[in-house]
């Protein structure tokens, strides 16, 4: 470790001891030498690394629909937890941020870490007033880590039989409110199941924020994992959307709609992932 005192550097002995030498015994201000690494050293992945490696040893193999086993998904999600928006490189000032359709409507950038049968890694863009619609996660797993920003979340699960003698209606189908939150970076990471957990969700953005999603598997149609959207209808049963039934707990009424594709592709330009 180097010392200086009155403007001499003084190399001690043993590095980090915390016994100074002062020649002058004039005030001493430490200054540790960049420490280089050992020859040898390995320097720790990055934490998109360690990320894709935990979800490598714990997805891979798991049957499309069926839950992780819990440890394994707590594994990944303290990854998650440790993610910080400077590891994925992006800024909020960045134009990832900024955009908006020719209507002045702002466009969500999706930007494709890592994709594989078993899992995907996304990172979403939404500018201030961004929107992802109201969407389904069929048969999926997914934990979502929010990097930067604040936004409003939205979430249900389709109401149980035994819930309530009705759960359809009219085309539209009964759902239980699992989320009605307003989330602020830092926090900590959310994790929906296939039939659990809010596996329907919508996020508003109230400024520019980052999204980093672990779906498991992803998306596909051709296994019939389509990510179908829903607006909540109201209906004869419900007073302006919204019931609470005798279990206390508030239901609406979702009907399936399409809307048109609203994700922007663009290249993820942090810190890349090796699969090798
Ligand atoms: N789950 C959505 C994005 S999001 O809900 O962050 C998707 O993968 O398209
Ligand atoms: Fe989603």
């Amino acid at each position: 470790m180097l010392v200086e005192a009155a403007g001499v550097l003084t190399e001690l002995e043993g590095g980090g001891g915390s016994r100074l030498a002062s020649r002058d015994g004039g005030s001493i201000r430490r200054r540790r030498r960049q420490r280089r690494p050992r020859r040898g050293a390995v320097a720790a992945p990055a934490a998109v690394q360690r990320l894709f490696e935990a979800c490598r040893e714990v997805f891979n193999g798991i049957t499309p629909g069926a839950v992780p086993p819990l440890a394994g998904i707590e594994r990944v999600k303290s990854v998650l937890d440790s993610i910080t928006t400077a590891d994925v490189g992006l800024t909020p000032n960045m134009s990832h941020f900024q955009r908006v359709n020719p209507r002045g409507t702002p466009e969500i950038t999706q930007l494709k870490l890592y994709e594989c049968e078993a899992f995907s890694i996304c990172i979403f863009c939404l500018p201030s007033r961004g929107v992802i619609p109201l969407h389904n996660h069929p048969g999926m797993t997914v934990l979502s880590k929010l990097l930067f920003g604040t936004m409003h979340v939205k979430s249900y699960d389709w109401a149980a039989q035994q819930d309530t003698p009705d759960v359809a209606f009219q085309g539209s189908r009964l759902a239980k409110v699992k989320a009605d939150d307003i989330l602020t970076a830092p926090c900590e990471t959310s994790v929906l199941y296939p039939e659990d957990g809010g596996n329907m969700h919508c996020f508003t953005a109230q400024n520019a924020c980052a999204v980093l999603d672990v779906l498991v598997p992803p998306y596909d149609d051709g296994s019939g994992r389509h990510c179908q959207h829903y607006n909540v209808s109201s209906s004869a049963f419900s007073v302006g959307g919204s019931m609470v039934l005798p279990d206390g707990d508030r239901y609406e009424w979702l009907e399936e709609i399409e809307i048109p594709h609203y994700l922007v592709g663009s290249t993820y330009m942090g810190p890349r992932i090796l699969d090798h």
